[in-house]
């Protein structure tokens, strides 16, 4: 049998204290953990166009600004138009797509943050997946519960393993759906 392709996967985040920095890294190496998978870990304002449209898998991590993703974030997201011209093709169409978030506070924009780049992800046609949690992983990094914790951890490298998983599983298919069609020639 052929050997599975390799799984390329794009870990990009915002982070100025470091939380949703050590987030993306427990995330980095949930996807290692599954094999043949390719991680490139990155702030968001370093990702190239290349990167971009070599991953399989895209996910996103962003500390909670005021109830939503920070501006930083939202940039990157903007430039998939301003500078990687994704649109009118799709061109992110069919990638696996996930969300992180930190937040100070309980309650405080955590899933409001990772549904924003969910909503941005789907605007761009591509498949989302969860994990860690109902809508990506995420911690509370302030008060009470300060910096990240043992079980955040596990729920970041649970979200990271689960993006590898299903990428791998929808390259495959989408593999084998292409090859059936040339097979069956024109
Ligand atoms: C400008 C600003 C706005 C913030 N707004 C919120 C907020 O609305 N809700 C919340 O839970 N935390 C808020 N925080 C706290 C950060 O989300 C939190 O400290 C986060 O873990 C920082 O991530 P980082 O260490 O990766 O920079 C805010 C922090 C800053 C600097």
């Amino acid at each position: 049998a052929d050997d599975p392709p390799t799984i390329n996967v794009l870990v990009a985040y915002h982070s100025f204290s470091g939380h949703t920095e050590r987030m993306a890294e427990a995330i980095a190496e949930g996807a290692r953990s599954v094999s043949r998978t390719h991680v490139i870990l990155k702030r968001v304002g370093k990702v190239t166009a290349e990167e971009l449209f070599a991953a399989d898998a895209i996910v996103l991590g962003s500390p909670v600004y005021w109830s939503n993703m920070a501006g930083e974030m939202k940039a990157f997201i903007d430039d998939w138009q301003f500078k990687f011209g994704v649109f009118p093709e799709f061109k992110l169409k069919n990638k696996i797509g996930a969300a992180f978030a930190t937040g100070g506070q309980i309650s405080s924009g955590k899933e409001l943050t990772m549904l924003s780049i969910l909503a941005a992800m789907l605007g761009n046609q591509m498949i989302i997946v969860s994990g860690g949690g109902a809508f990506g992983a995420s911690a509370t990094t302030e008060g009470d519960s300060p910096g990240i914790d043992a079980q955040e951890l596990t729920g970041a490298r649970e979200l990271g393993r689960r993006v590898a998983d299903v990428a791998g599983a929808v390259k495959r298919g989408f593999e084998s759906l292409e090859s059936r069609a040339g097979l069956s020639g024109p």
